[in-house]
Order: C-alpha cells, then sequence, then structure tokens
C-alpha cells in the first residue's frame, strides 16, 4: 500500500472510526495488516476486512472477543458494534483489555442474507475442511481467517489473561424469551456463574446448555482456547437502521463496561432470575421434502406435550419426547445434514 494512502486511512479512521463502512465498500484499503497507536495507549491493529483488535499500553487482564454478523442479516449486533469501533477510534471510549472485534460476513451484510454460499457458523472446528463444503465460497475463506486471527489473538497475551467470547446473533424467529445464549458443551467442565450473572446483567435471562460438540464459532473458542464463550440471540433480525435500539440499552451499556473496565455490579446467581434449559434432541434434515409440522410464525421457546409430531420427512417422524419439550431456531430451509430443530426441556445448574 502507498504510504501517503496508509496515512490518510489511519487519519480518516482516527476522525471518523468507519471501519465497518471502510471493510464493507473499500475493502482493498483494509486488506493488509496495518497497526496504529491511538494517543499513545491504545495499539489498533486491523487483520483484515472487519477484524480489528484494540491492545492498551497497560497490562490487560482479559482478552474479549466481540463478534457479530456472522449470519449477514443480523443487523442489530453489527450496529452495537460498530458503534463500539467508531467510539474507540475516535476517542470518545478507551478499552482497559485486549479486545477483538470480529464482523463476520461482509458479503451477506450487503445482500441483507443470512450467509452467501455456506452458513458460515457452521464451519469451525475445522469443518471448512469437509468435503461437502464448497472450498471456494467466501465463507469457506472467512472460516479459515476468522479461526486464525482469533488463535493469534488469545496466543498473543499473558497466560494469566482470562479468555471471552460472545458472539452476538439475532433470531429468525420471535422468542418467547426474547433475548438467550446457547452455552456450548464444556466436555464435563462446570457451567460458570459469574458468566450467567454478567450475561443477566446484559438482559440474558435464558440459557440453553448444548449437550454435544458443534461447528459453531462459540464451540471453537470455548473447546480450543478454554475461553468463556456464548452464542447470545439478542432479539430478531431486522433490517439495517430498522433496529429498535432501545431494547438493547442494558446489553450495550453492560458490553461498553466490560471492555473499557468500568464497574459491573453485577448480583451474584440465583436460580430464580434465570431459566435455564438442556438441549433434549438435535435434529437434522436429512431429506429435501423436510417439513416443520407447526406454523412458519410459533415462536422460539414453545413447547409441546410428549409425541407431539414436530417435523417428519421421507423414513422420519420427529416427535416430543418429553411433556413441556419446547423448539428452538426451528428451519426447514437448512442443507440436507444440518441442524433444523434443537429442542429444549428445563433443567437446573448444580
Ligand atoms: O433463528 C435462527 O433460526 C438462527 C439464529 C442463529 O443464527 N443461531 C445460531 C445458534 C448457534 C449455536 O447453536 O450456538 C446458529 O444457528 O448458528
Ligand atoms: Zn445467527
Amino acid at each position: 500500500m502507498h504510504t501517503v494512502n496508509r496515512h490518510k486511512l489511519i487519519s480518516d479512521l482516527q476522525q471518523q472510526g468507519q471501519f465497518l463502512t471502510l471493510s464493507r465498500r473499500s475493502a482493498e484499503l483494509v486488506q493488509k495488516p496495518i497497526s496504529f497507536t491511538l494517543d499513545e495507549h491504545t495499539q489498533v491493529s486491523i487483520i483484515s476486512p472487519g477484524i480489528i483488535s484494540f491492545t492498551p499500553k497497560i497490562k490487560s487482564v482479559k482478552a474479549i472477543v466481540l463478534s457479530s454478523g456472522i449470519h449477514g442479516n443480523e443487523t442489530a449486533p453489527i450496529e452495537i458494534c460498530d458503534q463500539y469501533v467508531v467510539d474507540i477510534l475516535t476517542g470518545k471510549i478507551r478499552v482497559a483489555h485486549r479486545v477483538l472485534f470480529i464482523f463476520g460476513n461482509l458479503p451477506a451484510m450487503d445482500k441483507a442474507t443470512r450467509f452467501v454460499d455456506e452458513n458460515l457458523n457452521r464451519l469451525f472446528s475445522h469443518a471448512h475442511a469437509n468435503e461437502s463444503v464448497d472450498q471456494n465460497s467466501y465463507e469457506c475463506a472467512r472460516a479459515k481467517e476468522i479461526e486464525k486471527a482469533v488463535a493469534q489473538f488469545y496466543e498473543a497475551g499473558h497466560s494469566d489473561e482470562s479468555r471471552y467470547h460472545y458472539d452476538l446473533h439475532t433470531a429468525i424467529r420471535p422468542s418467547k424469551n426474547e433475548k438467550f445464549a446457547v452455552y456450548p458443551f464444556l466436555h464435563g467442565e462446570k457451567h460458570s456463574k459469574d458468566q450467567i450473572s454478567f450475561l443477566l446483567a446484559c438482559g440474558i435471562d435464558t440459557f440453553l446448555l448444548s449437550g454435544s460438540p458443534t461447528t459453531t464459532f462459540s464451540y471453537y473458542s470455548s473447546r480450543q482456547f478454554g475461553a468463556h464463550a456464548f452464542t447470545v440471540e439478542l432479539g430478531k433480525v431486522e433490517a439495517f437502521g430498522q433496529n429498535d435500539m432501545s431494547r438493547f440499552t442494558q446489553v450495550n451499556d453492560t458490553l461498553k463496561r466490560l471492555i473499557c473496565g468500568q464497574p459491573l455490579n453485577l448480583k451474584s446467581f440465583n436460580h430464580q432470575d434465570v431459566l435455564i434449559y438442556q438441549v433434549n434432541q438435535v435434529i437434522n434434515k436429512h431429506e429435501d421434502d423436510f417439513v416443520l409440522d407447526f406454523s412458519d410464525d410459533l415462536p422460539n421457546f414453545s413447547d409441546f406435550s410428549k409425541g407431539t409430531l414436530l417435523a417428519h420427512e421421507t423414513g422420519n417422524e420427529y416427535r416430543a419426547e418429553f411433556d413441556g419439550e419446547a423448539v428452538v431456531f426451528p428451519n426447514a430451509n437448512v442443507a440436507i445434514g444440518q441442524r433444523a430443530i434443537l429442542t429444549v426441556i428445563p433443567t437446573t445448574l448444580d
């Protein structure tokens, strides 16, 4: 890159902070790794379009990944994270910990779609190398790029740094519990009540405990790097500019407090404040004729009595196994072999 352009880029970024806009509109400008310092207190590293890290000069005790737009049409988290990046670059706020922002699927944002060729959130933990995955797709390359950025970010820290990853999404359907988090499978490790208290402070009061490995981004950070990692669902999918940002005040303020090292005033964990579910069935689609046996606008967490037919396809019927079993993320329109419904049943944390 020409030196003059590099200086202009850095000065534009510091004056306007529009890293995401540049990543989406002029990706070639932020294609090469670029580093610079903000007022001598924060190192900025642009890793590739849509991926930027901030490192304070003071010793960091937390390494925090905030990802959004892993699905391109899930706009509210993208708008929240974009504003943090703008505010950091322009000096309105200052990070106290190392923070990596990842804006996942840039071309899908432009198309206002979940993805272009492949669901990016099914390609982590090396699933991008599976033979069923189109190796020429944007998402295949992007999954590799994101995995590498996360590995370098966590591994660059001190050994006593604790690791966090909040992968922010919005859901396709409305939900009986509007804000909820998927807690990736921990392979027998204990769930963190402190993390649940933190997410509760963000306005997230419902948790799904995953019971098996997945190829999602949050599972990758959890499993590979021991990060406290979650897929966080903040509401319903809306177009850019159409989100009612007042619905995100709590999560917006709390995440900002976290990255800026401000007091969080967390309430200690109390079973009565949260709804905890464990995943009971992961129903995958095997045939083209897979259909759901309930309406397209049925909200997430709607529950059924034992034996109710939830979905069917040639050769298979899928039924509720328990009274009160609820459905989450039902979607008949997924690729063959992928998850079409999660079912969950209430549980408690030990
Ligand atoms: O509303 C939907 O159907 C999907 C919303 C979404 O993108 N959810 C994530 C959950 C990932 C996880 O299980 O941790 C996804 O499906 O990728
Ligand atoms: Zn999503």
